[in-house]
């Protein structure tokens, strides 16, 4: 095999984006490393309503955090997609673009280096790739709920996008188009003092060593990009010496400032004429095959938006989000809020050198105590939107948090129990000006030559809704900026 010029590690979200606007900008020869990934079962692909089926899948990295002192001690399952597309492959295909907010924040984060007008470009220029589809099928919760949150100060009600493709997943596998696409699981890089040779990976049992021309982007998510520069000896030297590590790269927020969305469901029972199935009847399977509507057809998590002047996020479906997709006899409905911007972190360390072993996550929800207090006006914002028509007339009761759970310590207490991830983590090597910041405005891993990170971890701190359509963002400017680094770009 020839060398190529880059390495890209990772070929999720950020990676297939980065891969295909290289290709584009560039004649470099590029290489793609994702490890080996089985298919979940067809049904599961196909239709939009059982995407939740393909986190039992082995398209899922299975991580776990550890204990949340904030959430009663409870660890929580932390799905990451495994696979062509990353987690793209398994997530629940909303595309919430970026806002005003979000490019203010990060061009404030590259110190101008990237002006608002760049990052809007690049958000611009990506959904035109990506081209979102709206849904063709609401259900009668969406319908209710959008009714209900209509003309409220401050709310902006949203029908949520899709990145789909006619009503199916969008499969990013074309973007890697003109690669080499090599299947194996990066270990760590290979170093020539601060320059980045190559990676070390593991490929059917062995351990075997890639290199590259002019270096290696790293595009492995929140979780697995800070453990890749950990072993590599980049990272808080107190930290690396307990594994017995050589430390290269003295970076002690490699793997801190981890962020993540964690959304409370506010559940209803309602009096919906149908219940939401995994299994539908067959002929609801026939409309969706012939006509890509109705049940089917729907992604669960419809529509929401963001509320109380951006610092709530709403997701509704017509399921018990606890639950689903585990049937239910009774008709439901949730409406799961999220602060946009909790103030808590956490950390990223390494389970051991072994690049099997999983990650320790330490996701500190709710470690500082403002956090818990807001979700809980999340919560009670909610209702208030329960309480209005038409949403009142079709909802029965509330299950969760329940009635009598009216003040914040009560509700602050169900948050505790029943609180869960909404799979956004951010944040663990963020891109940032300041002379500690484990990336500088140009995505290059400081103190190192020829070696980038553009991903999840990257992102300067959680966008104020999902993150893929962000994470696709800023790996379309940052491969700009890659291309021209690299001196040998075409038409820039
Ligand atoms: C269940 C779920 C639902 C979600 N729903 C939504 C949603 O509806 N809308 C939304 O916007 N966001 C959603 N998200 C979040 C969104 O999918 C992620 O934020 C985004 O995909 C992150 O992109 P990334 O490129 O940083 O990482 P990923 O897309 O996770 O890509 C990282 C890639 O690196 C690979 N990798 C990992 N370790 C190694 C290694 N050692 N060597 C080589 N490669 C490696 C992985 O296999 C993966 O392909 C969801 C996520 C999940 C898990």
């Amino acid at each position: 095999m020839t060398s190529p010029d880059l390495i890209i590690v990772g070929a999720g979200s950020a990676g297939c984006m980065m891969a295909c606007r290289l290709r584009a900008l560039t004649d470099l020869n590029v290489m793609v490393v994702e490890p080996p990934s089985a298919e979940a079962p067809p049904i599961d692909r196909q239709r939009p309503s059982r995407w939740m089926k393909l986190i039992e899948s082995d398209e899922n990295w299975n991580h776990t955090t550890g204990p949340n002192i904030g959430l009663a001690n409870r660890k929580l399952a932390w799905p990451r997609g495994r696979g062509i597309g990353g987690s793209s492959r398994i997530n629940a295909m909303i595309w919430f673009s970026p806002t005003e907010s979000d490019f203010d924040s990060w061009a404030e984060a590259s110190g101008g280096r990237h002006s608002i007008a760049d990052w809007r470009n690049a958000a611009l220029a990506t959904e035109a790739m990506i081209q979102p589809e709206s849904p063709r099928y609401l259900s009668e919760s969406s319908e209710s709920f959008l009714a209900a949150a209509k003309d409220l100060d401050g709310a902006t009600p949203m029908v949520y996008r899709r990145f789909n493709r006619q009503g199916r997943r969008l499969d990013l596998t074309p973007m890697l188009s003109g690669c080499t696409v090599v299947r194996a699981t990066v270990d760590r890089i290979l170093w020539d003092s601060d320059r980045a040779m190559g990676v070390s990976v593991m490929k059917d049992g062995a351990t075997v060593d890639l290199v590259s021309r002019l270096g290696v982007i790293l595009c492995g998510g929140a979780i697995a990009t800070p453990t890749i520069l950990q072993r590599s000896g980049v990272g808080n030297p107190s930290d690396l010496l307990t594994h017995g590590i050589d430390v290269r790269i003295p970076r002690p927020l490699v793997g801190q400032q981890l962020q993540d969305h964690l959304v409370m469901p506010v559940i209803f029972k309602t009096r919906a004429k149908k219940i939401f199935r995994l299994n539908p009847p067959l002929r609801d399977v026939a409309r969706w095959q012939m006509l890509g509507t109705g049940q089917v057809a729907s992604n669960v998590a419809e529509c929401g938006g963001l509320f109380g002047d951006g610092r709530f996020q709403l997701h509704v479906t017509p399921t018990n989000y606890l639950t689903f997709p585990t049937p239910s006899e009774v008709a439901v409905m949730t409406i799961a809020v999220n602060l946009t911007q909790p103030l808590s972190q956490g950390q990223i360390g390494l389970g051991g050198v072994d690049p099997t072993k999983p990650a320790l996550i330490q996701s500190n929800y709710f470690a500082d105590a403002r956090d818990a207090e807001s979700l809980a006006g999340g919560v009670q914002m909610a209702r208030a939107i329960a309480a209005r028509d038409p949403l009142a007339n079709f909802i029965i009761d509330e299950v969760l948090p329940g009635t009598r759970r009216s003040d914040v310590q009560a509700i602050t207490k169900s948050m505790s129990r029943y609180a869960q991830t909404l799979y956004h983590p951010v944040g663990t090597c963020r891109m940032c000006r300041r002379n500690d910041s484990v990336v500088d405005a140009e995505f290059r891993v400081r103190d190192s030559t020829g070696l980038w990170a553009v991903d999840a971890s990257v992102l300067p701190g959680l966008p104020l809704g999902n993150p893929t359509a962000s994470v696709m963002t800023m790996a379309y400017l940052a491969a700009d900026q890659i291309a021209r680094d690299t001196h040998i770009s075409h038409g820039i």
